[in-house]
């Protein structure tokens, strides 16, 4: 299989902001990839344990020609954090990185959120590049410019809109991956299903078996597809003021999930792959899809070994408190992303409490109605 490049085309601020997406094997060691968008030599190279071990090297060895530092943070979501985030500027200013260097994300979405705001933030805005290294990143968290930092209180509180100068995505990478972790890149694949392309949705959960064996055919035809849908939104809306939200489903309820469990303890993708289960139940409830719509979802997220029910340490009061932040509420009210069928989605502010009540209890098996409490 040939890389596949897609574009992201968005409108000129000062200069032109379009960047590429490449897709496909071998292509963290091509010199060609990265140098268009190298605007001098500095570059730094920001990854974690995990990664750097593995990858480092190779993308290391395709910018010989370059002054190439690195920053190796911990792995893991608890130090998607500011203390951890601070480490970065550390290095910058150390080895007195200009306002022209370039910052590289070698990793998942923690390491790409993290990188980018240090990127969009260091001198007040330089470039990078995301060479994403999870499924997750690959299909979602490289493209689109969302970056940032948890606070205990709230996921991504504190952040910009920054948009990377490349993607780099080399689904080799994909091969190291834990089983865990590439279950929960599923999450986010089929959440493109579920809000915009019944077909895809279908597609996925008939190569379900083929996906989770990392059939390289397959997994290059899904997170092309998926960024396809990325890109699309992105420049449609590029800073959420509208269907940019409809990316959030399953969020509200996900983000919560992991800040009330403590940052690590559930995977994004997982508390998401929850969080779409409780979107598909209110939806239900407000009679926009039927139970059979619900099961058929259930089903998909569990042939990806993804869960479909909550935890059982948070109530249902403390879930409404942790989504109480969430950012798309506006005037105090809340906004949550529904389905009005398998493949089409949109946001409501007219969420029924009692109907939503039923709906974290039901997502709740073992507790039950112990849970409303
Ligand atoms: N900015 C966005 O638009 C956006 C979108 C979705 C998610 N996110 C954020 O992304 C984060 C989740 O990203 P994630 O799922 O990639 O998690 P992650 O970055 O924590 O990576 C998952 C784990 O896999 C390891 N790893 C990474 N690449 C590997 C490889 N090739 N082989 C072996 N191990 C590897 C990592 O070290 C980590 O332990 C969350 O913080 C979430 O909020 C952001
Ligand atoms: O790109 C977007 O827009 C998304 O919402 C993608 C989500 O998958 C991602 O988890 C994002 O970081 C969530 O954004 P937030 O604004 O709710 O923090
Ligand atoms: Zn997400």
């Amino acid at each position: 299989m040939p890389p596949r490049t897609l574009t992201v085309t968005l409108p000129p601020a000062t200069a032109n902001r379009n960047y590429p997406i490449h897709i496909g094997r071998g292509l963290f060691n091509q010199t060609a990839l990265y140098r268009p968008h190298l605007i001098s030599r500095q570059v730094l190279i920001v990854t974690n344990t995990t990664v750097a071990p593995l990858y480092l090297d190779a993308v290391r060895s395709a910018l010989t020609d370059y002054q190439v530092n690195s920053v190796i943070l911990p792995d893991g979501e608890q130090y998607k954090d500011l203390a951890t985030w601070q480490q970065i500027f550390d290095v910058l200013l150390a080895q007195r990185y200009g306002r022209d260097c370039t910052l590289i994300a070698l990793g998942g979405g923690v390491i790409g959120d993290m990188t980018g705001f240090a990127a969009a933030s260091y001198q007040r805005g330089v470039a990078f590049i995301q060479v994403p290294t999870t499924l997750l990143a690959q299909v979602d968290s490289s493209v689109g410019g969302k970056t940032g930092i948890n606070h205990p209180a709230g996921k991504n509180m504190i952040g910009a809109f920054h948009q990377p100068a490349a993607v780099i995505a080399d689904t080799d990478t994909l091969m190291t991956l834990p089983e865990r972790e590439l279950s929960a890149g599923f999450a986010e694949v089929i959440k493109y299903g579920l809000i915009r392309d019944l077909d895809f949705f279908n597609w996925l959960a008939h190569h379900a078996d083929g996906l989770l064996a990392r059939d390289p055919a397959l997994l290059a035809t899904a997170i092309e597809r998926s960024c396809q849908h990325k890109a699309e939104i992105v420049e449609a809306d590029e800073y959420e003021s509208g269907q940019r939200a409809l990316l959030n489903l399953g969020h509200t309820f996900g983000h919560a999930i992991e800040t009330g469990t403590g940052y690590g303890n559930w995977l994004h993708g997982e508390a998401i792959a929850v969080g779409m289960v409780m979107a598909a139940d209110l939806s239900h409830r407000l009679g926009w899809l039927t139970n059979e719509d619900v099961d058929r979802v259930r089903q998909v997220l569990t042939a990806f070994q993804l869960p479909i029910t909550a935890p059982l340490e948070l109530t249902a009061g403390q879930m409404l408190d942790l989504m109480a932040v969430d950012k798309k509420v506006l005037q105090g009210k809340l906004r949550l992303v529904l389905l009005t069928a398998l493949g089409a989605a949109q946001v409501t502010s007219d969420v029924p409490m009692e109907q939503l009540r039923m709906t974290l209890a039901s997502a709740s098996v073992s507790r039950g109605i112990a849970w409303l409490t």
